[in-house]
């Protein structure tokens, strides 16, 4: 644990309220469900940076047939070299496993110790922003609102199911920045927000999920979705997972070609001065690679894009400065329960220690659930 230096009453305010929250958060995990996560998490999806492949691993056969030519043509010819392959995948799962445990360490650190540069960020206040978003949301719930009326206050990015809008005003962006920027000076522990991603900042551990987020999406995000994807969970979305991507030329520049683990993912665009690293996507994952369509979208600092979380995309380099944009991923259990968005099959449920990724398991879903235990 590093040193707490919280003495100014600002600070201790702040810090009593987050572990209040930190609490109500226990509570709620206590009586309600546990958390779940689908058995692929821990085999499926693994990201090889080096030959900018996601791979799915359970033995050293299956790893053999399945990937053995791509990456042999990719230059991964010697034993060696495929013993440090399996190494990579080994250490990947390893961290997958302590992931739930390591986070809640880091969130209860971080709720006790650190102190927040503008703490009125952390609750949602509509002051934050843009007037657009806040007509839109208006329109998305008066009771003639349809699918025609909701497009018309958005920007459509080809004929995708790919909206772009202003979200939040560019002072609370800047504000946000220079808050996520003294926390990464800070010497608290930091996960990053995946093994794609090494420079973000995870929102959860940070203390915005209750105030900010969740308020983010079910007060405004939602009725909007609702309109845009009701065939993809926009109505029933009741969990999500929030995070900030950041890149620059020392850190991260680009994006390899992914889906997320969402069913309704948000990405907004917090600045700072950046040139190049647009979002691309291609098509659906089902589409076969060669017939994929592709378009680009250009980031508006304080505009957001919707988009399905199953889409294919990823971000271009940036050629100078720093990006950052706050991404979340909206999940509807109704959706994901029956078909888990990352092995695209019925998920096979494990309890988890973290958050989980939006899974419940009820009689009426018959999910089959098994304990982390039996697996490992
Ligand atoms: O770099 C970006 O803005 C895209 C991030 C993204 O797609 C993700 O984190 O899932
Ligand atoms: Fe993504």
């Amino acid at each position: 644990m590093s040193n707490c230096d919280v003495t100014p009453l600002k600070v201790h305010q702040y810090c009593h309220l987050n572990r209040l929250f930190a609490c109500a958060l226990d509570m709620t995990m206590a009586v309600g469900q546990p958390p779940y996560t689908c058995a692929c998490f821990y085999t499926d999806n693994i990201f090889l940076e080096n030959f900018h492949l996601h791979v799915r691993y359970t033995d050293e056969q299956q790893f053999r047939r399945d990937y053995g030519k791509v990456l042999h043509r990719q230059g991964c010819q010697t034993p060696g070299q495929l013993r440090q392959v399996l190494e990579t995948i080994e250490k990947e799962v390893q961290r997958r496993k302590k992931l739930g445990e390591e986070s809640r360490k880091r969130r209860t650190e971080i709720s006790l110790c650190y102190k927040p540069r503008h703490p009125e960020l952390y609750v949602l206040q509509e002051s934050f922003l843009a007037g657009e978003f806040l007509a839109a949301v208006k329109y998305s719930k008066s009771p003639q609102a349809n699918l025609e009326g909701m497009v018309q206050h958005l920007h459509s990015i080809t004929d995708k199911r790919i909206y772009q809008l202003p979200v939040f005003l560019p002072g609370f962006c800047t504000k946000l920045i220079e808050e996520l920027e003294n926390f990464e000076k800070s010497e608290l522990p930091k996960g990053r927000p995946n093994t794609m991603n090494n420079y973000g900042i995870l929102l959860n551990e940070l203390g915005f999920v209750d105030t900010f987020t969740a308020a983010l999406c079910e007060k405004y995000v939602k009725p909007i979705a609702s309109l845009l994807y009701p065939d993809w969970g926009g109505g029933c979305l009741d969990s999500h997972r929030a995070f900030v991507v950041k890149y620059s030329l020392q850190e991260d520049l680009d994006l390899s070609g992914h889906y997320d683990n969402a069913e309704i993912t948000l990405n907004v665009c917090l600045g700072k001065v950046f040139a190049d690293g647009n979002l691309y996507f291609s098509d659906m994952r089902e589409v076969p690679v060669n017939e994929r369509k592709y378009a680009e979208v250009k980031h508006i600092i304080g505009q957001g894009v919707l988009h399905r979380g199953q889409h294919i995309h990823g971000a271009l380099p940036i050629t100078s400065g720093e990006r950052w944009n706050l991404i979340i991923w909206m999940r509807a259990s109704q959706y994901r329960n029956k078909l888990c968005p990352m092995c695209n099959k019925e998920p096979l449920l494990i309890e988890t220690l973290g958050d989980g990724d939006g899974f419940t398991s009820t009689r009426e879903d018959k999910a089959e659930t098994v304990n982390i235990c039996s697996l490992i």
